[in-house]
């Protein structure tokens, strides 16, 4: 049977509607096209041009109950009930929970979709080749090195196509997504579009920072365009298919068990750093397909891949609402805090997202970004500080250049800093900070570094360890560090 793509727009004609079954119902619904519906609707004006998604509609918010409908299918999210005996449209009522059931009402997470076919509607999950994805970290070695990679090479569509499923490898990480304890850190390096599959992770939620090529990415919830410089966020389970437009590269960081929150506040106030209303959920907006199609889901399960065959497209979902939804932000929105007087406070202060892990203040792990910035702090050594650290720290260079490190971490490059692995500025770097004359100075202007800090202990993959674009004349950054000491004597 011939695969049908996922992304074709499709037909909405009013033959449809006329021929529909419930098309009584579909006149009774009319009423609600001039009722209001519960959402604040941002348009944002894509990146991304090749994909034909001009401009696309987001809910603003993080954290909110939101509610969305097809335009073309007013009246099709039910009101005042989940579980209508026959939904509008004759749709099927599904419940995601991304926390369960009983938990706080603070932290509960779920979503009510209201679908064409029921997600269980497919043949049975074969395993597939699961390519370098690592779930387990029992065959991993330890190395308590400084680790460093050039950028993830992207496979030239000359050697065949790629997507962003085939081209995901892990880089690190540690704990186990059976127990909903742990992180990952992957990689993806694709050239082509997931087209006629689809998928979904069920051992955690993926953190999506791209550095090279624009995602658009179609959801069970809508379409998101996600450009370098901007993240997402797809949570545990959520259905999701990425389209490029060519070369494409980034980073993921996954969390098994705990979803991201934004940070605590605390004496900044209530305003600051990632503010809620720059985060931006997509709107309803549904594939419809051709009798005789068939789609492909895709899921990851315990670290490894698994697929079955589906006569409808995933993304069937014509209405929803709920608090548990993917989301987007631009790294730009940060509002950034520093130091005004004097000393380098710890990077915490760019903490982005944090995915909380049981211990207070301590997560299983966060993301941090170093975006442009007034440095003004008297008297101080403004770089980065050398460090030895009770977390793993993973860091990796979106564009321009990152203050504690020169050439050797170019954009696109990576590094690992696991548990108590001594780190910092490189020598040159040290040299500069330790002498340049202290006047108010824009750092990493155009740049923009980020950090996944992680309370685990990350061990690298096999696979990261021996990637050719491993650097593994790191640790010669250090090497021309001397002794300034002054003796006494
Ligand atoms: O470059 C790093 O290692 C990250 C980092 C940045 C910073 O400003 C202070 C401490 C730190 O670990
Ligand atoms: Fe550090």
């Amino acid at each position: 049977m011939e695969e049908r793509t996922l992304n074709r727009k499709t037909n909405q004609s009013l033959f449809r509607f006329w021929r529909h079954p419930y098309s009584l119902s579909y006149l009774l619904l009319l009423f609600h096209a001039i009722l209001p519906v519960n959402y604040q609707c941002v348009v944002i004006p894509s990146p991304i041009s090749g994909l034909q998604m001009a401009q696309l509609k987001y809910l603003s918010g993080f954290g909110n109950e939101f509610s969305s409908e097809d335009p073309q299918y007013p009246g099709s999210l039910p009101q005042g009930q989940n579980n209508p005996q026959i939904c509008p449209y004759g749709l099927y009522a599904e419940q995601l929970s991304g926390t369960a059931f009983t938990c706080p009402r603070s932290i509960n997470q779920r979503s009510w979709l209201y679908r064409i076919l029921p997600s269980v509607c497919h043949k049975p999950f074969q395993p597939i080749n699961s390519g370098n994805l690592v779930g387990s970290w029992n065959e991993v070695h330890p190395n308590p090195n400084q680790l460093r990679w050039k950028p993830f090479p992207i496979p030239p569509i000359q050697n065949g196509p790629v997507d962003f499923i085939q081209g995901l490898a892990t880089v690190c990480g540690a704990g186990d997504a059976t127990v909903r304890n742990g992180c990952a850190i992957h990689t993806y390096c694709c050239n082509s579009s997931m087209d006629s599959r689809g998928f979904y992770n069920a051992d955690g939620d993926f953190l999506i920072v791209p550095q090279q090529g624009e995602l658009m990415i179609t959801t069970e919830f809508g379409k998101m365009a996600v450009a370098p410089l901007e993240i997402c966020v797809i949570q545990q389970g959520m259905r999701f298919s990425v389209s490029v437009t060519g070369e494409s590269m980034g980073f993921i960081l996954e969390v098994y068990g705990v979803h991201f929150a934004l940070p605590d506040l605390g004496p900044i106030g209530a305003n600051g750093l990632a503010n809620p209303r720059d985060f931006l959920t997509p709107v309803a907006c549904f594939e419809e397909s051709p009798s005789n199609s068939t789609f492909t889901v895709l899921a990851k399960f315990h670290g490894r891949l698994f697929s079955a065959k589906q006569s409808t497209s995933p993304f069937n979902v014509v209405a929803w609402h709920g608090n548990y939804v993917p989301y987007k932000y631009p790294l730009q929105r940060f509002q950034v805090m520093n130091s005004v007087s004097f000393d380098h406070p710890d990077p915490s202060i760019f903490t982005v997202l944090s995915a909380k892990s049981a211990f207070p203040g301590t997560s299983i792990a966060d993301f941090v970004i170093f975006p442009p910035r007034w440095a003004v702090a008297e008297h101080t050594f403004r770089p980065p500080y050398f460090h030895r650290n009770c977390m793993s720290e993973f860091m990796g260079l979106l564009s321009g250049k990152y203050d504690a490190k020169g050439a050797g971490f170019m954009p696109g490059a990576s590094s690992l800093h696991t548990i108590m692995t001594p780190h910092g500025p490189d020598a040159e770097s040290w040299s500069q900070g330790a002498h340049s004359q202290l006047k108010p100075e824009k750092v990493g202007d155009g740049a923009m570094a980020f950090m996944f800090e992680s309370s685990l202990s990350l061990t690298a993959t096999p696979w990261a360890s021996n990637v050719s674009c491993r650097d593994l004349t790191y640790h010669k950054c250090w090497e021309d560090l001397t002794s300034h000491f002054q003796h006494r004597f």
